[in-house]
């Protein structure tokens, strides 16, 4: 069988959106190639998954229909000269989709370095991994219609998927991308503050967690706007309003917007590096 879905990069991300794809059997194991530099995480990745692995990223080039690039947006200037000269002497067709999951790195960047090829930037995030993630996606000059829905077939592997401007992609991963770190900072949080008022740890996990699952799945069954859900907790003169003015008066609400926005603007700075 041969190599129909290649990955640059086999850390995190790569792992979360490989095993979804393989556990829809999106690809099959023997379809898959990923190339990683570190010997234990390709030993890791083929005994899993059952697929294929190298350390020679050219190898990635050879005729797949996608080709993920899963490394760090500053690494991304080492791999494409490693590339280069293989990329110059492939036939200039069929070219395979190009899938960057890089935060920061633009299209521009991305279509000089493997120029025209069709390439789509996006960006995940890690509840990917189990099915739940929210990807944002824009594609490039060279994608043709089948190439857009290959990349939203691919995520939607993995959770929800938007089509968006590139223009607000550096959005997307301040919000969205990264979100995930700070939702995972609220609940651990909330559990110290459980703690701090006497609960046992594994108790004050617990409900912290499921508080913030329950309350995301109300918000999004219901369609409720946030505010007024918690209008309906805030009893009048209440525990609820005495937590909620604490909130305002720490500066919650500007904590996390200033947070979207220095996420958003590192990735505008990853993008330049
Ligand atoms: N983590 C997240 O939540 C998200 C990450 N992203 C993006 O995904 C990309 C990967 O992030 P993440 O998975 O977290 O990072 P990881 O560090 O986990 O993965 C990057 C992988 O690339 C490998 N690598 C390093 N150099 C090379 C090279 N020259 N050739 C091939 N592979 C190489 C690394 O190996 P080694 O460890 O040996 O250096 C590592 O296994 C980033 O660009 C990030 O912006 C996007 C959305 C969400
Ligand atoms: O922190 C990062 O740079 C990556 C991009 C989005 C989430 N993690």
């Amino acid at each position: 069988m041969s190599i129909r879905f290649a990955m640059i990069g086999g850390g995190v991300m790569a792992e979360a959106i490989l095993s979804r794809l393989l556990a829809q059997s999106f690809y099959q194991p023997q379809e898959v190639l990923v190339s990683e530099p570190q010997l234990q995480r390709r030993d890791f990745l083929q005994s899993r998954y059952g697929i294929q692995v190298t350390d020679a990223n050219a190898l990635t080039l050879q005729s797949v229909e996608v080709l993920v690039l899963a490394i760090k947006p500053q690494m991304l200037d080492l791999v494409v000269q490693d590339l280069t000269t293989h990329l110059a002497a492939l036939p200039t067709a069929p070219c395979p989709l190009v899938l960057s999951i890089l935060a920061g790195v633009p299209l521009r960047r991305l279509e000089i370095a493997f120029p025209n090829y069709p390439v789509v930037r996006a960006m995940p995030n890690t509840p990917a991994t189990i099915g739940a993630g929210m990807t944002a996606i824009a594609p490039g000059q060279w994608t043709q219609s089948g190439h857009r829905t290959l990349a939203r077939q691919i995520f939607l592997a993995v959770g929800e998927v938007v089509e968006v401007p590139e223009a607000l992609m550096d959005a997307v991963t301040g919000l969205s991308g990264s979100g995930p770190a700070f939702v995972a900072v609220m609940i651990e949080a909330l559990s110290d503050g459980g703690v701090a008022v006497g609960l046992p740890r594994a108790i004050a996990a617990q409900l912290a967690l499921q508080t913030v699952l329950g309350t995301t799945q109300l918000l999004q069954e219901s369609g409720m706007h946030p505010a007024q859900l918690k209008d309906q907790v805030t009893s009048p003169g209440g525990t609820t309003i005495a937590g909620v003015a604490q909130l305002e008066q720490a500066g919650f609400r500007s904590a996390l917007m200033q947070a979207v926005r220095a996420a958003y603007e590192r990735s505008q700075e990853l993008g330049t590096l």
